[in-house]
């Protein structure tokens, strides 16, 4: 027999926006069931894995601005479970100092007065000797900057919200959605009905999307997430004050590259290329381009010599980016309690805290904290037309 439950909001997709925007929903006192279509933990997703940057460094105010509350609900949450989400390592900003790409990072650390010291040659080779500083190359560190302990977070957010009466089923994949004032989701094993839906279904938005007619412009792509060995175990450790580290667009590599010091696995440096080939969520293997680690193996070369140039581990993980590379956070067009949250174009988990208090607001009909106009779907009207 089907079960049959009445909530107050639904959230599908229990990856970190899901998980943090069920925690908001459920500290505002409403009834609320998360739905995952895997068993939980699971790692087919965005969202897995033991490690995360967090980072003020950004191109955008607004994302500088988010930060702010970021680090404060990152910190709540720390305090209500009881354990330790954060590390602060400081972030290393390098690349080509005439490039804008460089340019925009130092202005908006320096315009939102993030605390911020800037390396000369000389300082960068006694600071981090294990790295390279090339001519012509500018280096920044965010000091606020450091790692988050994501398999941990994503748990710590399920227990509370567990704990304040919150329900999650896991190995329920959602199969259709029912709009209305009282929107209808079916799953294989039940049929549940609530006045708001949140969608944080990560890679796989757009099929749920397709039930309500609607498609947002995103690309899912494979990212092979690469561990490179320490010629001397723990020279890029956090121990030895190595912080994180972001390279701009530079000769050779069209997107960043970044790493963070060596930590879940003794002995490897975890650095990955930000961009990687398109994929289909579900078949993901199949997908077998190996561009990004050949981009990796060159970089690592040349600026990383206490490490071995071949990775040790490749492990994978899903973007999935928009044209802009900013968020979706808005309503459905058309059907304006359901609530969607998609196109973290690779950056996302850091600003899981504040991603969940906006999209609870938006199911709750209340004024947003933040200016949304970076997040409307509005802005792909030319997109969506010319996909039609
Ligand atoms: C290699 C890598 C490195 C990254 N590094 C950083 C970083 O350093 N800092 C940072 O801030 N961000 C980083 N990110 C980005 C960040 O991890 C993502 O933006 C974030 O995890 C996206 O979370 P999500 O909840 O949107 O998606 P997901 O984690 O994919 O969650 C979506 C969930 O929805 C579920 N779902 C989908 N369809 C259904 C259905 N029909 N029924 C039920 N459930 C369903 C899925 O199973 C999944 O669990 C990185 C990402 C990757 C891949
Ligand atoms: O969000 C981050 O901080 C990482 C590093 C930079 C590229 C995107 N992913």
């Amino acid at each position: 027999m089907l079960q049959q439950r009445d909530y107050d909001c639904i959230v599908i997709g229990a990856g970190v926006q899901g998980c943090f925007t069920a925690y908001q929903l459920a500290k505002n006192n409403q009834r609320t069931l998360l739905l995952e279509q895997f068993l939980l933990p699971h790692s087919r997703g965005s969202s897995h894995g033991q490690t995360r940057i967090i980072r003020k460094a950004y191109e955008q105010d607004f994302y500088t601005h988010m930060m702010e509350e970021c680090y404060q609900l990152w910190a709540q949450l720390e305090r209500e479970t009881n354990t330790t989400l954060f590390r602060r390592t400081g972030i290393l900003v390098k690349g080509p100092e005439d490039e804008r790409d460089f340019q925009l990072f130092r202005e908006t650390l320096q315009r939102n007065r993030v605390p911020t010291e800037t390396l000369t040659p000389d300082e960068f080779a006694r600071r981090l000797p294990h790295m390279v500083l090339q001519t012509g190359e500018g280096a920044l560190i965010d000091t606020t900057a450091g790692v988050l302990y994501a398999d941990r977070a994503l748990r710590a957010a399920q227990s509370y919200f567990q704990s304040l009466g919150g329900v999650i089923k896991d190995g329920e994949k959602v199969l259709n959605i029912q709009p209305g004032s009282t929107v209808t989701v079916t799953t294989a094993s039940g049929e549940y009905r609530a006045k708001s839906l949140i969608i944080t279904a990560g890679p796989w938005a757009n099929t749920l999307l397709s039930h309500m007619g609607l498609q947002l412009p995103l690309t899912v792509v494979k990212i092979n997430v690469c561990y490179w060995r320490e010629k001397v175990p723990g020279t890029y450790g956090a121990d030895a004050h190595c912080p994180c580290f972001l390279q701009t667009a530079s000769e050779g590599a069209e997107y960043h590259i970044y790493g963070l010091p060596s930590n879940e696995y003794p002995g490897l440096v975890k650095i990955c290329y930000h961009m990687g080939s398109e994929t289909e969520p579900d078949r993901r293997d199949r997908q077998t381009d190996q561009t990004d680690v050949r981009i990796l193996s060159r970089f690592v070369s040349i600026y990383l010599p206490g490490l071995e140039p071949e990775p040790a581990v490749v492990e994978s993980c899903m973007y999935t980016v928009t044209p802009d590379h900013h968020f979706v956070l808005d309503r459905h067009p058309t059907h304006k309690n359901i609530i969607i949250g998609a196109g973290f174009s690779g950056h996302g988990f850091k600003f899981g805290p504040v991603v969940g208090k906006i999209l609870c607001e938006l199911s709750l009909g209340k004024v947003p904290s933040y200016d949304l106009s970076p997040f409307r779907i509005q802005r792909f009207q030319t997109h969506m037309k010319s996909s039609l």
